[in-house]
């Protein structure tokens, strides 16, 4: 069978040739035009600069970036996909923002982790990114300034919250500046010494063994399964053997160069991770935000009333709550709240106020644009 492409027709020839052409008419508009563009962000960045005296100047701008993101989702006149232009307009403000300055971000590692993918999405490809061994370290890390910002998870749709992260806050200053949603798709992933029937280890985190549990149960009910620390371990374990796989994601395969045995093994469809952008400085407005809060209560009756009362006094909407023990242990409950809107808005403000007067602590995390891509 002839391995050339199907010969065409001296007509078809030429409609091809014209196509190419105004293809690279358009590309060098578009080459054009991300050249302005990036110059337009290194004015941006003078200005910054300018008005900041030079020092401590705050380049990324989560507010901006969401507002361009959803203004380009809401004018995409297709045959792309919204998600796609915006994933393509990402990767341009990522470009730009480095060309302002290089940003480094740590995350929840070794290399290869879901956070990492997470914080890849969110920032664009072009911020450098740095593992941490644990989720205080990333904490630790932006506080002490080593890194920009850093990315956390802090809550699995289907194993619920990173208890974790939200005890760090509660002895943190830093501030959540932004919210990244990933939807997680577990592979089993092989060396290539492997032979797939004789595989009689599985490695991954446990979290991941419990969302894969059905369908190991059914397809590798025989191998022994085994909890590392997380699932870019596992993948890492898994290069140099010959009867072992890992559960992981697929920035993991690429990195430790494992083939993909099984794709989305993942026992819930809709399996997705929230992860947390943490920094030093409070974010403005976008339009879109949500404002997260902790809140320590004595443990006396009414407590709960009183907290929850002015939400619905002043006509704002709590999307979250989430109780955690107090590491004080003076009888007191931690109270982990969302709500819809910045925490400068007028409601806002008297909602917080309102929560002083009866609460023991009430710490604002952060105001931030709820997550686009
Ligand atoms: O508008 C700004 O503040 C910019 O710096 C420009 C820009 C962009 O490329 O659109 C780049 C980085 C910021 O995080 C937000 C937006």
């Amino acid at each position: 069978m002839s391995d050339k492409p199907e010969s065409l027709t001296q007509a078809d020839e030429s409609a091809l040739m014209q196509l190419r052409e105004e293809i690279d008419r358009l590309d060098t508009e578009i080459l054009a035009l991300i050249s302005k563009r990036a110059n337009c962000a290194m004015k941006v960045a003078e200005v910054k600069m300018k008005a900041s005296g030079n020092a401590g100047a705050v380049f990324y701008r989560p507010e901006r970036e969401a507002q361009v993101l959803t203004s380009v989702m809401d004018r995409n006149p297709g045959p792309l996909g919204n998600e796609d232009m915006a994933k393509l307009f990402r990767e341009i403000m990522s470009a730009c923002l480095a060309l302002e300055k290089p940003m480094e971000v740590a995350y929840l590692g070794p290399e290869g982790t879901f956070t990492q993918q997470a914080a890849l999405k969110h920032f664009g490809q072009w911020v450098k990114t740095k593992p941490m061994p644990a989720i205080d370290e990333v904490f630790r890390e932006v506080e002490a300034g080593a890194c920009n910002y850093g990315v956390v998870p802090v809550e699995n749709s289907s194993e619920g919250i990173v208890n974790h992260t939200l005890d760090t806050f509660i002895t943190s200053n830093i501030k959540i500046c932004g919210e990244v949603e990933l939807r997680i798709h577990h592979h089993l992933l092989a060396g290539p010494n492997t032979k797939h029937d004789k595989i009689s280890r599985i490695y991954s985190h446990q979290q991941s063994l419990a969302q894969c549990r059905k369908w190991l149960d059914a397809h590798m009910p025989h191998a022994e399964r085994i909890a590392v620390s997380s699932n870019a371990e596992a993948a890492k374990r898994v290069q140099g053997e010959w009867n072992s796989a890992a559960i992981a994601g697929e920035l993991a395969a690429s990195l430790y160069d494992l083939e993909i045995v099984e794709s989305k093994i993942e026992d819930s469809p809709d399996n997705s991770t929230r992860f947390l952008i943490i920094g030093t400085e409070q974010v403005g407005p976008s339009s879109e935000d949500k404002t997260s809060l902790v809140v320590s209560m004595r443990n006396e009756p009414g407590a709960l009333y009183h907290l929850l009362k002015p939400f619905n006094e002043f006509g704002v909407d709590m999307t979250r709550l989430e109780t955690r023990p107090s590491m004080t242990g003076n009888w007191t409950y931690v109270f982990f709240i969302d709500f819809a809107g910045h925490c400068e808005d007028e409601s806002a403000i008297k909602v917080i106020n309102a929560i002083r007067e009866t609460a023991v602590d009430v710490k604002v995390l952060g105001s931030y644009p709820k997550g686009v891509l």
